[in-house]
C-alpha cells in the first residue's frame, strides 16, 4: 500500500513539471508491480510450509476442541502437554487439508466445496472442522479446513486426497498423521510432479487458550458488527456471485435511517414458535405496520445465498437487516411497527451454526457477538418466544409446509435449537424479553400485549 500510495500521489507531486514524469511513473509502476507479485508470491510460499509456531485447533462434538502443535513449539516444562491423540487409536490414521490462500471469499469457498468432496468421498471416514493458526497473530494467520479421521485405514483415500492437492497445489496444505510408538508424526505433501512427502515432524497435544480460536473468528467470519464489514465481504463476493451484485445495488448506503416517534417491536424465535401468528395479530390490535426481514425488496435473492458459505450467507442476512432498517425507520414515523425477525435472528443462528458441540462451547456472556451492531436503528423491546421441542415439532408437522434443510436440521438436532435459543438469550443492548409461547394463542397475544404496554409508549 505504501508503495502504491507513494507511486500514485506523492511521486507524481514531487515529479510534476518534469519531461520524463510519464516514462519515470510506468517504470516505477511496473517495478511496483513486479515487487507486489514476488511479495504475494513469497507470503503463499509460507503459508504452504509450516511455521514453527503453527497451532492446529480441531473441532470437537461434546468437548472442548484438541489442539496439537509441532513437538519443537513447545517447552520441555509446558503443562498440559501429552500425546494421548484421540484419533489415532488401533493404527488409525488422519489427514489435515488446510485452505492456505489469503482471499477470504475464495477460501471459504473452497473449504465449503471440500467439505462436501471429503464427507463424499469414503464412506466411513468422520470429517472434523479444524484451524491452523499463529497464536500472536490469529487473524492474520488463521487457515480453515479439516481432520479426516480414518480408522480403517482405507487405501483408495490417500489416493482421493492426492488428486484432491493435485488439482488445487497452490490452494491447500495437506498432512498425514501417523503414530508410532506413542509418537505422532505429521508428514506434510507437496505436488513435485509427483504427489511427495516433503518433510516429517512430531507433533504433541497441547492445552488451549479460552475463548477457543473457533470463538474468536466468529465476528466478522459469521457475526458482523458493522455495515462496512458486510459491505466488504459482499464486494468480494460480487466477483464470483452475480447476485451479490445486484445485492448491493438495492442498499441505500445513506446515513444510518433514524427512527421514527412510534414503537419498534421485533418478534423472534426458533421456527414455528408462533411468530407469523403473533404478529399479524399485533398488527392487527395495535394498528401496526408490519415488516420482516429479509425484506421482500431482496428476498428473491435468499435461496442462492442459503447455499452460500456461511460467511457469504450471513452477510447476505445482516445486509437485509440494514435494508429492513430503513422500511422500519419510514415506518415508524406514522405508526407503531411490529418485526418478524431482525439483527438477533441473524447473530443467534449464525453462532449456533458455527459453534460446534454443546451449550459450553457458545461464547461467554457479554462477548461481543451478542452485542447490537451501532450503526444498526435500534428497536424499543425485542420479545423472545419459546416453546418446548415436543410442541414445536407438534406445529411444525401440523403446518404440513415443506421444511427447509435448515428446519430439518433444527428437528434432528436437538443441541443446534438449545445452542440458537441460548445464543437469543445471550444478546444484549436491547435484550430479549422471553415470553412462554407454548399457551393458546389468545394468551401468548394477552401476554405479549401487557408486555408492550409496560415497555413502550403505547
Ligand atoms: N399459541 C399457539 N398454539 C398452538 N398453535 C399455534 C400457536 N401459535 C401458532 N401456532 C401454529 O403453529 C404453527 C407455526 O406457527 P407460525 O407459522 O406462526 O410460527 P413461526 O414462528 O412464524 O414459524 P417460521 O419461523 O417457521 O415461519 C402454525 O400452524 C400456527 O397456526
Ligand atoms: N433476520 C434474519 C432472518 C432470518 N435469518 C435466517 O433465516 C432463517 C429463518 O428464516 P424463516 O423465514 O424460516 O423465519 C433463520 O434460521 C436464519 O438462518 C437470519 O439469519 N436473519
Amino acid at each position: 500500500n505504501t508503495i502504491t500510495s507513494c507511486c500514485c500521489f506523492r511521486f507524481p507531486r514531487m515529479m510534476a513539471g518534469c519531461k520524463t514524469f510519464p516514462i519515470v511513473c510506468l517504470q516505477l509502476y511496473l517495478h511496483t508491480r513486479s515487487m507486489l507479485r514476488t511479495c504475494t508470491r513469497m507470503a503463499s510460499a509460507a503459508c504452504q510450509h509450516r511455521v514453527k509456531s503453527q497451532m492446529y485447533a480441531v473441532e470437537s462434538a461434546c468437548k472442548s476442541p484438541f489442539y496439537f502443535t509441532l513437538k519443537d513449539n513447545v517447552s520441555p516444562v509446558s503443562s498440559g502437554t501429552s500425546n494421548a491423540w484421540p484419533f489415532l487409536a488401533q493404527g488409525g490414521y488422519a489427514h489435515s487439508l488446510c485452505v492456505t490462500t489469503s482471499q477470504r471469499v475464495q477460501a471459504a469457498r473452497l473449504q465449503k466445496s471440500m467439505g462436501k468432496e471429503l464427507t463424499a468421498m469414503v464412506p466411513g471416514i468422520q470429517v472434523v472442522k479444524l484451524l491452523s493458526y499463529i497464536p500472536d497473530n490469529l487473524h492474520g494467520s488463521l487457515q480453515r479446513g479439516f481432520l479426516i479421521l480414518d480408522s480403517q485405514h482405507h487405501h483408495d483415500l490417500q489416493n482421493k486426497l492426492e488428486g484432491l492437492l493435485r488439482e488445487n497445489q497452490q490452494d491447500i496444505q495437506l498432512c498425514t498423521y501417523t503414530e508410532e510408538e506413542g509418537r505422532v508424526w505429521q508428514s506434510r505433501w507437496e505436488v513435485n510432479g509427483q504427489v511427495k512427502e516433503m518433510d516429517r515432524s512430531e507433533v504433541v497435544a497441547v492445552n488451549g487458550p479460552m475463548p477457543s480460536p473457533f470463538v474468536e473468528i466468529l465476528r466478522g467470519s459469521a457475526v458482523y458488527s458493522s455495515l462496512q464489514d458486510v459491505l466488504s465481504v459482499l464486494r468480494e463476493s460480487a466477483k464470483v456471485i452475480p447476485e451479490a451484485e445486484k445485492l448491493l445495488k438495492c442498499m441505500d448506503l445513506g446515513n444510518i435511517p433514524e427512527k421514527g416517534s412510534h414503537p419498534v417491536i421485533v418478534i423472534e424465535g426458533l421456527d414455528a414458535t408462533g411468530k407469523s401468528t403473533l404478529t399479524e395479530s399485533l398488527k392487527q390490535h395495535l394498528k401496526a405496520t408490519l415488516l420482516r426481514s429479509p425484506p421482500d425488496s431482496i428476498s428473491r435473492w435468499r435461496k442462492t445465498f442459503d447455499d452460500e458459505t456461511s460467511l457469504i450467507k450471513r452477510a447476505y442476512y445482516a445486509l437485509s437487516n440494514y435494508v429492513a432498517a430503513v422500511d422500519i425507520a419510514k415506518a415508524s414515523e406514522v405508526s407503531p411497527v411490529i418485526v418478524d425477525r431482525f439483527w438477533h435472528s441473524t447473530a443467534a443462528y449464525a453462532i449456533a451454526t458455527e459453534i460446534g458441540g454443546n451449550i459450553q462451547n457458545l461464547p461467554d456472556h457479554h462477548h461481543v457477538v451478542y452485542q447490537w451492531p451501532e450503526d444498526l436503528l435500534k428497536p424499543d423491546l425485542v420479545i423472545l418466544l419459546t416453546v418446548s421441542d415436543e410442541e414445536r415439532i407438534h406445529r411444525i408437522r401440523k403446518r404440513g409446509l415443506q421444511e427447509t434443510q435448515e428446519e430439518k436440521e433444527l428437528e434432528a438436532n436437538s443441541m443446534f435449537r438449545q445452542k440458537v435459543e441460548e445464543a437469543y438469550r445471550r444478546m444484549e443492548n436491547p435484550g430479549c424479553v422471553v415470553i412462554d409461547a407454548g399457551a393458546s394463542r389468545e394468551a401468548v397475544l394477552k401476554n405479549t400485549l401487557s408486555i408492550i404496554k409496560r415497555h413502550c409508549d403505547i
